[in-house]
């Protein structure tokens, strides 16, 4: 149970663990490179724990100390058939993005997770990789885990993608990587490129053209050192709170700012927020900054169309955010949230409502009305982490306490949150 009392507001300098999706990609990368592979600021999360784990199981040494990772990579089919099934927990991004190598493996491999996981979908990937030549069969034709997957002597293929999600898109390429010719994925939207940025910093020639992406079969990948930048996703948590809690300013350090990922930075500015980026750089073709943001009276917006991919797991606490604005703030073209960790759409009206916020549901997103008072309230995470971290920001904002119950589910991408909130908070 993690309890959060009304706060007056936040200040301070701070620093988010690492990021997510590059983690994950780093000890996959690393696992399937040539050589060693040293990871610096990786996200000691639940997710990234299971990516190691699986790749462990492949027989892959990785050392991790705290957020320091090494991984000796032993080149593209160095990996072992494992013994028993992998475990990917809660993470979609292991499950999805593994489905697309495992498919160029010459081996058996049973792969699931979580109860979150089983509900999932899966014939996103599933459909376009058996398109290649894979092996595999699941529940229900393939919608549903355990995902079971028989790969090698693929054929790339080009292929339209109906959904813009990186984790499609990168499972096709991954395959690809290893398949006759040349595979092409072209997604409706930009979704976050982590895979096409660190395959480049990994030695591979990938090819962009607008919303297409294309790697030619048959390249390898060499180990080298990655630093993680601080997770942007995570970041948005501690935002949202500067900007529902007067007279407060943080200084987030070091996050992430990679373009397909800034929408949250693009809404908050929009809504009248105070955010400067500063002391911008790229590290390993990622581009970093420092966020300075200050409090300031938010304007409720309209959230729609090329922006969605590039907030959608910062919707829940975008909409925390938005019962502090001024007027309506209304989210569309955002069904993807239907199948995350919980139906995202769903799961936020619940619990936010429980705080007297007004918020309404909607076939792809939601509407919500701003300048609502907010009265404490005992919350379930519902087991998502995104979930639990926004409640827990509204609780800042709410009058008396809040409790959320299932706060476990938290350290699935930040470890350190409620400590984190604490020491900021006064
Ligand atoms: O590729 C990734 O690292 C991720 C892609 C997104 O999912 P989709 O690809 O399903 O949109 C995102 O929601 C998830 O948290 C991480
Ligand atoms: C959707 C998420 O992750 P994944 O798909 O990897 O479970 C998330 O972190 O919000």
């Amino acid at each position: 149970m993690l309890r959060v009392r009304q706060a007056n507001k936040i200040n301070g300098t701070v620093k988010v663990p690492g990021d997510k999706s590059i983690s994950h990609r780093a000890v996959m990368f690393g696992s399937l490179a040539e050589g060693t592979t040293t990871i610096e600021g990786f996200l000691t999360g639940a997710d990234c724990l299971s990516t190691i784990s699986c790749f462990r199981r492949m027989g892959i040494q990785i050392e991790q100390h705290g957020d320091k990772v090494t991984v000796e990579g032993k080149g593209w089919y160095g990996l072992q058939e494992p013994s028993e099934r992998l475990d990917v927990g809660n993470s979609g991004t292991t499950i999805r993005l593994m489905s697309g190598i495992m498919s160029t493996q010459p081996f058996h491999v049973v792969m699931e997770g979580d109860e979150s996981i089983a509900k999932r979908p899966m014939r996103r990937v599933i459909g376009p990789l058996r398109q290649m030549g894979a092996k595999i069969d699941g529940r229900k034709d393939g919608e549903f885990t355990p995902l079971a997957i028989r790969g090698g002597d693929l054929q790339g293929i080009s292929y339209q993608s109906p959904v813009a999600s990186a984790q499609v898109k990168s499972a096709i390429l991954l395959a690809g990587l290893q398949a006759k010719g040349v595979t092409s994925v072209t997604e409706p939207h930009l979704s976050r490129d982590h895979t096409e940025r660190m395959l480049a910093a990994f030695g591979v020639n990938v090819v962009r053209d607008g919303l297409t992406v294309s790697v030619e079969g048959g390249q390898s990948l060499k180990g080298r050192a990655i630093q993680v930048p601080g997770d942007i996703s995570s970041a948005a948590f501690l935002i949202a709170a500067v900007m529902m809690l007067p007279g407060s300013s943080l200084l987030i350090e070091n996050v992430g700012i990679n373009p397909s990922r800034t929408g949250i930075i693009d809404v908050v500015q929009a809504m009248g927020g105070d955010l400067e980026l500063v002391n911008e750089r790229v590290v390993n073709e990622e581009p970093v900054a420092d966020l300075l943001v200050k409090h300031s009276q938010l304007q409720g917006i309209e959230i729609a169309g090329d922006i969605i991919p590039r907030l959608i797991d910062e919707i829940p606490v975008i909409a925390v955010m938005a019962t502090q604005a001024k007027g309506r703030t209304v989210i569309r073209d955002a069904e993807e949230l239907k199948v995350k960790e919980t139906d995202r759409i769903a799961t936020v009206v619940s619990q936010l409502s429980k705080f007297g916020a007004k918020v309404t549901p909607t076939d792809d997103g939601m509407i919500i009305e701003g300048e609502s008072v907010l009265s404490g309230a005992v919350i379930d995470s519902m087991g998502d982490h995104r979930i639990g971290m926004a409640m827990a920001i509204a609780g800042l904002s709410a009058s008396g306490e809040t409790v959320i119950e299932n706060e476990e589910a938290i350290d699935v991408s930040f470890p350190g949150f409620a400590e984190l909130l604490e020491r900021i908070s006064q």
